[in-house]
């Protein structure tokens, strides 16, 4: 009999019905905010299933073909500035338009739920973005908010990347507050999350020797200034 290869929309169904597993698994989930509280960062293998990893990887395939994806800057607003030393990955934000970014959304919003649980944190809100690191691409060492900006706190990053190979470089290198010291180096295999504070967790994409791909976002404070609510990115 002809097997036929599942439709995107089935593909899509099919990853809303997957949890993910850190999310489904309590005790799972109390190791990872801990080691959060403790260290100030977490990694975990399989946190995603093979069928969601497939469904993010064909939904960031789709983007890229329709020319979605489009060069990540620093800094917000007025400081934005692109400056391709520093980084040079493609981006676009998720939105729940689309299932399989909504069942995305949801699991980290789960997440955020325990994650202020276990460690009083206060997260609002969640925003990522899909990345894609041509080969080649970096992101040099950088902090992904400065203390006291009181907006982004805790940063995941989950790793879209199947069959990496130890040779291909890419990974995600986490340091000491003060730099001194590397804490984890962390390759971007399929499923995998990788969580740290955003405030005090100096960290770097080493270049990859392939595409990499990711979805990397960050638990917000909201912040208010002048009484305007989460100022715009
Ligand atoms: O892709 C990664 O491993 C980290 C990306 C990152 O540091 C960022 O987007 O701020
Ligand atoms: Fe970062």
């Amino acid at each position: 009999m002809a097997t036929t290869r599942p439709s995107p929309e089935q593909e899509a169904e099919a990853a809303l019905t997957v949890p993910l597993p850190l999310v489904g698994e309590a005790e799972l989930l109390e190791q990872a905010a801990d080691a959060l509280g403790r260290n100030g960062w977490w990694h975990g293998t399989q946190m995603l299933d093979s069928a969601q990893v497939a469904a993010l990887i064909e939904e960031l395939d789709a983007l890229r073909e329709a020319d979605r994806l489009h060069r990540a800057g620093i800094g917000r607003e007025l400081d934005f500035q692109i400056d391709s030393d520093i980084r040079r990955d493609r981006i676009v934000w998720l939105n729940r338009q689309r299932p399989v970014q909504s069942a995305f959304l949801d699991q980290m919003e789960r997440l955020r739920l325990a994650l202020n649980r276990r460690l009083f944190l206060g997260l609002f809100e969640f925003e990522g973005h899909f990345a894609h690191y041509p080969p080649g691409g970096f992101y040099k060492r950088h902090l992904d908010s400065f203390r006291g900006a009181a907006n982004r706190l805790v940063s995941v990053v989950v790793y879209l990347n199947r069959d990496w190979q130890a040779g291909d470089s890419g990974e995600l290198v986490l340091f000491s507050e003060d730099e001194s010291e590397t804490l984890a180096v962390i390759e971007p295999r399929a499923g995998s999350m990788a969580l740290f504070l955003s405030e005090e967790i100096p960290h770097e994409v080493r270049p990859a020797h392939k595409d990499r791909s990711s979805i990397a976002g960050w638990f917000r404070l909201n912040a208010s200034i002048d009484g305007q609510i989460d100022p715009p990115r």
